[in-house]
């Protein structure tokens, strides 16, 4: 038996005559950790809204933990499935207590009202803000929180329903460097944990992913430029073919950057009027 968590065969979607995603075949299976990444307007975010059971695609066939979407009751698959993506679901009201903002998340709701939760569900929270370096945030109100902060408390709350997939838009975008670097480092860890839930992490830059991904799927026009094992995906030609632009990439301690390839200064030229 096949144990995969998410298989998308053949997708397309269209939108106004346009392919946003065009004959898209994917498989992510348990204990993997997968990076998407591509340009603006690539179709990460609509990969992202098919793999949450949020959009059905115009063609092909999706399966969440072995259900074909369109025959099960899409609000039990999303139960199993932790979201971070502002694009995606909504953010706590400010005013909403830190530790409230994650709770809340087991019951689908935004915003405490008087319900009572079970001390469990309390202590659950606390530990997941604990994993996520804001326990000391606790009783701040979320609206007060810096962007880091907030992104954290985000995927604390996330997996408070303690979902079998975790999806994560972006998680380090708008950060500085001393909060995307300890944000990746929590990431990293969780990564490392095998109790945590499949994920697959959309990012733009290759800064951003943490280490301990293990395979890699790279978009550009609606279309799967290259997928498989992170090694063999996240080479400079890959990455330059998907980003229609020259890169070198390297790779330290499982950490990758990227940058345009240093050639002679007619190449940089041409390359700068292309970018
Ligand atoms: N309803 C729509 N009609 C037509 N085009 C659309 C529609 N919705 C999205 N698009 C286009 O589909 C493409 C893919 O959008 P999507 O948001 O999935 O890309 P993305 O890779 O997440 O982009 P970014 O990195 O900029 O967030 C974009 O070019 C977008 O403009």
């Amino acid at each position: 038996m096949s144990d995969a968590v998410l298989r998308l065969d053949h997708v397309n979607v269209v939108r106004d005559g346009t392919f946003l995603l065009r004959d898209v075949s994917w498989e992510v299976s348990a204990g993997q950790r997968w990076v998407v990444l591509g340009p603006n307007g690539a179709g990460k975010t609509t990969l992202l809204q098919i793999a949450s059971g949020r959009l059905f695609p115009t063609a092909g066939s999706v399966e969440l933990f072995g259900h074909r979407l369109g025959t099960v009751n899409l609000l039990d698959l999303r139960y199993r499935v932790g979201v971070v993506s502002p694009a995606l679901v909504e953010t706590p009201p400010r005013e909403e207590r830190v530790l409230d903002a994650v709770v809340t998340a087991g019951w689908s709701v935004l915003g405490r009202a008087d319900e009572e939760y079970d001390q469990v569900d309390l202590d659950r929270a606390a530990t997941l803000l604990t994993q996520f370096g804001c326990r000391e945030l606790r009783d701040r109100r979320f609206g007060t929180l810096s962007e880091g902060e907030r992104k954290r408390v985000l995927i604390a709350r996330s997996l408070m329903t303690d979902p079998e997939l975790l999806l994560l838009d972006e998680p380090a975008s708008g950060l500085d460097l001393g909060a995307r670097e300890a944000l990746l480092r929590r990431l990293t860890r969780f990564a490392a944990d095998p109790a945590a839930p499949v994920s697959v992490l959309v990012s733009h830059h290759v800064e951003e992913i943490p280490v301990g991904v293990t395979h890699a799927l790279l978009v550009r026009g609606g279309q799967v430029r290259a997928a498989g094992p992170v090694a063999e995906v996240l080479t400079a030609a890959r990455l330059s073919d998907c980003f229609g632009i020259p890169l070198d990439v390297s790779v330290a301690a499982g950490r990758y950057s990227a940058r345009l390839t240093a050639g002679p200064p007619s190449r940089r030229r041409a390359v700068s009027a292309a970018v």
